[in-house]
């Protein structure tokens, strides 16, 4: 790094990112490219409970929207020369769709406030179908995996999961979601406190907390990650929902946060404390909160100045440049 043709630390933080990713895929000269993107798609049964500002319908609707090209997740998958794949893990309508990977393990999670929001078996398959699509992709040449999601209602169960891991007041962990209004917020809030209570997670038990407050593209997105982390390519973690998953597969194995970068801040108040358990620093922050991976897909650039940095800069000594005299 100090050989380049720059003052040492000069490049600030793409300098440690460039060594992060070295050091992650085992690779002098590592690149990020071509870039994989997978939408995982689910509904959630605490929709009925009121705690988002748009229907459950929505989620099928954006699917069949990601499947025609028209979502932001789209636009900046093709705009980085990423793959993209769309995969419903458990949304809770029927779609069609020659482009759409069917993996629906049920129609929705259930209410968490009156049931657990799935069996085991569903949680591990999740975690399975996840495991496989990033391991599918890998195989083709993936070297650098976004993760993304759809989910109506699942701001509402990411803070959940995170109450349950943190230990900490679900008041702090709430947002706005997709734009709930304010005098909603309490309502969120108690909504997800009355599910701790009844469900009573076991903080440490990733399959636990799945299972009782869970979300389907959560597992998913988990498995996923722990599949580029054994095959040691980086992987670009999204916003709040994603951070979470994130959570969930460092529960599950430790070892997978080391090959995690945290994208961008999501408004969601929650991701401060999502990001902090992950110990990570955030690339950006645009005040986005989206989802789909549409952050980690706009930082993806960013990856590849870093490691481009590093392959095709030239030395001191190749350039004839005279190097630091104190
Ligand atoms: O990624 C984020 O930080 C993020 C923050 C707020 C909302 N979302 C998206 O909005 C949906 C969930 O919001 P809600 O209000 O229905 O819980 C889901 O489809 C997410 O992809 C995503
Ligand atoms: C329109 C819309 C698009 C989304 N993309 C991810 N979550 C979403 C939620 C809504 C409501």
């Amino acid at each position: 790094m100090n050989t380049l043709t720059k003052p040492p630390g000069s490049l600030g933080r793409l300098e440690e990112l460039a060594i992060t990713i070295a050091e992650m895929t085992s690779d002098e000269f590592p690149t990020v490219t071509p870039p994989g993107v997978i939408v995982f798609a689910a509904d959630h049964g605490v929709t009925t409970e009121g705690v988002s500002a748009f229907p459950q319908e929505v989620t099928a609707q954006m699917v069949k929207n990601f499947l025609t090209g028209g979502a932001a997740i789209n636009v900046f998958s093709k705009q980085i020369s990423a793959q993209l794949k769309i995969v419903d893990i458990g949304v809770a309508t029927d779609i069609e769709g020659e482009d759409l990977i069917s993996k629906k393990i049920r129609n929705g999670t259930a209410n968490f406030c009156q049931e657990d929001a799935m069996t085991k078996e569903e949680a591990e398959k999740a975690i399975d179908i996840g495991f496989t699509q990033a391991e599918e992709f890998i195989k083709k040449g993936v070297k650098c995996l976004i993760l993304g999601e759809m989910g109506i209602g699942n701001t509402t169960t990411s803070s959940a999961i995170l109450a349950a891991i943190s230990g900490k007041d679900v008041q702090s962990l709430v947002g706005f979601g997709t734009g709930i209004p304010k005098e909603k917020i309490v309502h969120k809030q108690q909504v997800i406190e009355r599910a701790l209570k009844a469900r009573k997670p076991d903080p440490s038990d990733p399959i636990d907390i799945l299972v009782k407050i869970g979300g389907l593209e959560i597992a998913a997105m988990a498995g996923a990650m722990l599949a580029a982390a054994s095959r040691r390519v980086p992987i670009l973690v999204d916003g709040f929902i994603c951070t979470v998953a994130a959570l969930i597969a460092k529960l599950i194995d430790s070892r997978a946060a080391n090959y995690m970068i945290v994208s961008h801040r999501s408004v969601e108040p929650g991701h401060k404390t999502a990001v902090q358990l992950l110990e990570k620093e955030p690339l950006i922050d645009l005040g986005l909160r989206l989802g789909e991976g549409s952050g980690a897909a706009v930082a993806h650039p960013i990856l590849q100045s870093a490691t481009l940095m590093l392959k095709e800069m030239a030395t001191f000594t190749s350039a004839g440049v005279s190097d630091k005299k104190y």
